[in-house]
């Protein structure tokens, strides 16, 4: 087994999570390091098999919408130096295209995603957990915009399901979950001080293996 450093960013959607992922890693790979990042939602199961009625009833804010299974099996494929095939997934479809993507392993891989610190079965995986904490009413501003930006979304579709789903799921896993994470982050990807210790955190990892 290598010495692979695992950090999971979680939060609840829209709290900043990609933001803070993606200002920490640009900043890393300026400095040519190797790190990489796996999104959590590219494990949402493959629904291919259900029409599409089905898939817009599917709960996609509670653990059991993920394939955790196959996120742990390439986690530990990859802390062991072999390259896995990255599931790649439609927001549109609600379900894995028929593509996957190879990736090789890295000293440092940082995994975002929501229920990240809400699955018992994925947290000894982790060296650091960090959990991105904003307001729901301002990830809800900031979700708006974003899926019907990005999403194909319409204004409706995206209260409802935060009325009938996101909402009380973020209650009953995500918030909750914020008590397993050894740091906390106000401010999400704006935060100037979290992203320079997490970076020097990665830096000193990475260091340590080269
Ligand atoms: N601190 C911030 N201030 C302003 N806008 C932000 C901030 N963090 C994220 N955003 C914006 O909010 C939206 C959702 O952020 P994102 O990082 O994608 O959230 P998540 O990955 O947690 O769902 C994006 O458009 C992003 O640019
Ligand atoms: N088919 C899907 C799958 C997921 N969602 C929503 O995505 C959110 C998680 O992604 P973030 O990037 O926002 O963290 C989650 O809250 C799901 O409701 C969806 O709408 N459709």
């Amino acid at each position: 087994m290598s010495d692979t450093s695992i950090i999971a960013i979680s939060g609840g959607s829209g709290s900043g999570k990609s933001l803070f992922t993606q200002t920490l890693i640009t900043e890393i790979l300026d400095s040519g390091m190797n790190i990489l990042v796996l999104c959590e939602d590219h494990y949402y199961r493959d629904q291919s098999h259900m029409t599409m009625d089905e898939r817009l009833k599917t709960n996609y804010d509670h653990p059991n919408a993920f394939e955790h299974e196959l996120l742990i099996e390439h986690l530990l494929e990859l802390k062991a130096g072999r390259s896995i095939e990255y599931p790649q997934y439609s927001f549109t479809t609600h379900t894995r295209l028929a593509e996957t993507q190879t990736l090789e392993p890295a000293s440092v891989i940082i995994v975002e995603g929501i229920m990240l610190l809400a699955s018992p079965e994925l947290l000894p995986l982790f060296d650091i957990k960090v959990f991105i904490d904003t307001p729901l009413d301002i990830c809800l501003l900031r979700r708006i915009t974003r899926d019907v930006q990005e999403r194909g979304r319409t204004l409706q579709s995206v209260t409802e399901q935060y009325e009938s789903t996101v909402k009380p799921m973020y209650h009953q896993f995500v918030a909750p979950s914020r008590f397993t994470a050894d740091v906390v982050v106000t401010q999400g990807g704006k935060n100037r001080i979290a992203l320079d210790v997490l970076k020097s955190h990665i830096q000193q990892a990475l260091h340590r293996e080269n």
